[in-house]
């Protein structure tokens, strides 16, 4: 066997099996080997490679740069990324050879295409910062939902803390506050985090129903039941909540015989529709809210005390406005972008004006707060709503009574307190707040601790 000629089958064997494109030059650049391949990835038959001066290919531009030809020019090893002529994408790695007296003899190149390795790397990026941004989304609905309400008074967070942890438990709720605090709101916002969110949230003015037609209504009737009745019957309200949330506001307005009937319902967990004779199972979680005494109401016989020891399982109280002023400023700019949205406007008020409306004691609470602000930008000519001092200065507890002449800094605090409330109200995270305030993160940090939480 001719060793010399088996040797070069073997070595040829390995370079055409490589998963390189493999080029081999002598010294002055003779190309002496290029792999089959090279043809797919450069686009240049191996003929017109081979037995050809690689510094001539280079300034035909068939390779720009030849990495063969750098090598040899600095006797180095060269890595690059090289797009061919072909599209195709490469990292070729050059290596000089050296004869045993450390003389360069000749040069090697190895390429490896990277092109569809590049086209996943980008993909994953993509599905890198698409899955940031989707994080970031789920964190801030993570937060929404930790947080419906925006809290920054003490009793508030209270009223939270116990709202978030039954919420999802069914037990009954008695909601109590003066009228227009947001008992409503509240109801519903608990409605909202339990696991009944998919299902009816009903709500029922206890005040607002004819004492006649209470017990149709609450509990529905058979067909025939009475003169005038539906065909078919009518579901009555804890029918229609199915699984989800009965809401009675005003329970203090329901007369005492309904009382006596509610309670049944709620011990014995059935009820009957009127000329019906089938028990139906109650399977709604029930929220009762009130703005009256209703411990009073006992005391007047107004009220069951039985009853209210049934309903009164978890009382929640929510503090009227003027007790939680530091939450006007940013109920003002839910409620102004509520109110935008609705007509299609812009308006917006002054930081004044808001330091303003943020020192009246609103006896109608957030309603009645709710109301101005709808009616101020109704009328208002332009988008900028300001204080005009000429109508409001002759009301008490204003604010230029109370800041106009405080010292300036203490004045720019205020402002600078109520842009970051109002800012951390809309953005709910630190790092949103610092990007859109062209602040640092710790900065963002301090403010929000200092002027959100602290409070
Ligand atoms: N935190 C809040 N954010 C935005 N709007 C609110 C908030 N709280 C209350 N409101 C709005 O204020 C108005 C009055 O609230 P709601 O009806 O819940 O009060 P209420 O205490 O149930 O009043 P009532 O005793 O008269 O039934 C509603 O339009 C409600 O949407």
């Amino acid at each position: 066997m001719n060793k010399s000629k088996d040797d070069s089958i073997l070595l040829t064997h390995i370079l055409e099996h490589s998963f390189d494109e493999i080029f081999i030059a002598d010294a002055t650049g003779m190309v002496l080997y290029a792999s089959q391949s090279t043809e797919t990835v450069f686009g240049i038959p191996c003929e017109q490679i081979v037995n050809h001066n690689i510094f001539e290919l280079e300034k035909q531009g068939l390779f720009s740069p030849s990495v063969i030809a750098s090598v040899l020019r600095t006797n180095k090893e060269v890595t690059l990324i090289q797009e061919t002529n072909h599209n195709r994408k490469l990292i070729i790695s050059g290596y000089p050879v050296y004869d045993q007296s450390g003389i360069v003899i000749g040069a090697t190149s190895f390429s490896r295409d990277i092109t569809e390795f590049e086209s996943l790397r980008k993909e994953n990026e993509q599905v890198a910062r698409a899955l940031l941004k989707y994080q970031e989304e789920n964190e801030k609905l993570r937060e929404q939902a930790t947080q419906p309400f925006f809290i920054s008074n003490r009793k508030m967070e209270k009223v939270f803390e116990v709202v978030s942890k039954v919420a999802d438990i069914n037990i009954t709720v008695l909601l109590e506050g003066e009228s227009g605090v947001g008992k409503n709101h509240i109801g519903y916002k608990m409605h909202q985090m339990s696991s009944r969110k998919a299902e009816p949230f009903i709500e029922v003015n206890c005040g607002a129903i004819p004492e006649s037609l209470f017990e149709s209504e609450l509990f529905g009737y058979e067909e025939g039941a009475f003169t005038g009745s539906k065909k078919g019957g009518k579901k009555g309200y804890f029918e229609i909540a199915g699984k989800g949330t009965l809401f009675l506001d005003e329970i203090g307005e329901l007369p005492l015989n309904l009382q006596v009937k509610l309670l049944s319902v709620l011990q014995n967990q059935t009820f009957m529709r009127i000329g019906g004779t089938k028990k139906i199972e109650v399977n709604c979680r029930i929220i009762c809210a009130t703005n009256q005494n209703l411990e009073k109401m006992i005391k007047e016989r107004k009220f069951r005390e039985d009853l209210y020891y049934r309903i009164n399982v978890i009382k929640v109280e929510i503090p009227p406005l003027r007790e939680r002023k530091e939450e006007i400023i940013p109920l003002i700019y839910e409620i102004t972008e509520q109110v935008n949205r609705k007509y299609q406007l812009n308006s917006y008020f002054t930081p004044t004006m808001a330091a303003w409306l943020s020192q009246q004691n609103w006896p109608g609470n957030v309603r009645e707060l709710q109301n101005y602000i709808e009616k101020k930008i109704i009328t208002s000519s332009g988008n900028e709503i300001d204080l005009d001092w000429g109508e409001e200065e002759t009301k008490k507890d204003s604010f230029t009574q109370s800041t106009k002449e405080i010292p300036l800094n203490d004045y720019i605090e205020t402002l600078e307190k109520e842009y970051i409330v109002r800012m951390y109200h809309k953005y709910p995270s630190s790092i949103k707040l610092a990007e859109i305030l062209g602040i640092s993160q710790s900065t963002a940090n301090r403010k929000i601790q200092k002027y959100v939480e602290q409070r």
